[in-house]
């Protein structure tokens, strides 16, 4: 059976993106997943997004990492899929209803509210998400915030100089997160500008990080850090998010289509 598919990006952050709207596909297992974001045997991402009908929104968003694992909620591909939807559209996912627009600065995504509750990012025992008493390492007392997907966010005086690419797995994996957690460090430059590196779950160091964007600003308006209005500068390029009166996160901006392609289900389920 051959599959099409979109392969697509938001800032770097890139994803296949199947569309089983009108053309039936057997189910996505876990190793079909990581066979197809494998980047030397396959077509290679960060996550596979599987697009379906949805009753209530214009579409259900279906999100894979890397690693298999089916989770709640992904920025970046919310703007892809705006961009494939090309109007204003709703995209049901397993974290939320959001909502896409086209904007000037690119596509808009309004991503609901954050949740700060330990119980909501899930932590596996009471504590204040706002002032966490952990460490690891050169990187400590972090804040928690659930923007559909659980993050852990860490201020430093220099984002660059963490070495993320081992203390990622590390705090990823930690007891404290029992359905593990993206790990976000992050530097203040100005009260409206925050540089932003990211472990993501599942994949590990990516080039962007959408709701990584969403709930870092989230978590350094909450601590009085910036105004409510930020620029995230990641490795991949600008985000543009906002804290509503409302409570609710905008975030704004690129998403790109590099290429289409099919594959042969065969080869990979
Ligand atoms: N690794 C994330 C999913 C993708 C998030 C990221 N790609 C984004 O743009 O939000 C998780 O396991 O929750």
């Amino acid at each position: 059976m051959r599959i099409a598919f979109t392969k697509m990006h938001g800032l770097g952050n890139d994803f296949v993106v199947l569309d089983t709207r009108e053309n039936a596909m057997p189910a996505m297992g876990a190793d079909t997943v990581r066979a197809l974001a494998d980047r030397t045997r396959g077509i290679g991402c960060d996550q596979l997004i599987v697009l379906e009908n949805d009753a209530q929104a214009t579409v259900r968003m279906r999100i894979y990492n890397a690693d298999g694992g089916e989770v709640e909620a992904c920025g970046n591909a919310a703007r892809a899929i705006g961009l494939l939807l090309k109007e204003r559209a709703t995209i049901a996912t397993a974290g939320g209803l959001i909502a896409t627009q086209p904007d000037a600065k690119g596509i808009a995504v309004d991503m609901g509210e954050p949740r700060f509750d330990w119980d909501a990012i899930p932590l596996a025992y009471p504590m204040d998400t706002a002032a966490m008493p952990v460490g690891w390492d050169v990187l400590e007392r972090p804040l928690a915030v659930n923007v559909g997907n659980p993050h852990v966010i860490f201020f430093v005086d220099d984002a660059d100089a963490v070495p993320l690419e081992t203390l990622g797995a590390q705090i990823e994996t930690d007891p404290l997160f029992p359905d593990r957690i993206n790990v976000n460090v992050a530097s203040v430059a100005d009260r409206q500008t925050l540089h932003l590196r990211v472990w993501e779950r599942g994949v590990g160091l990516t080039r962007a990080c959408g709701t990584g964007a969403c709930a870092t600003a989230v978590a350094a308006m909450r601590s009085g850090l910036t105004e409510r209005e930020v620029t995230v500068h990641l490795p991949g390029g600008p985000l543009f998010i906002t804290w509503g009166e409302d409570n609710r996160i905008t975030m704004t901006g690129p998403a790109t289509e590099a290429f289409r392609g099919s594959f042969d289900w065969g080869d990979y389920a």
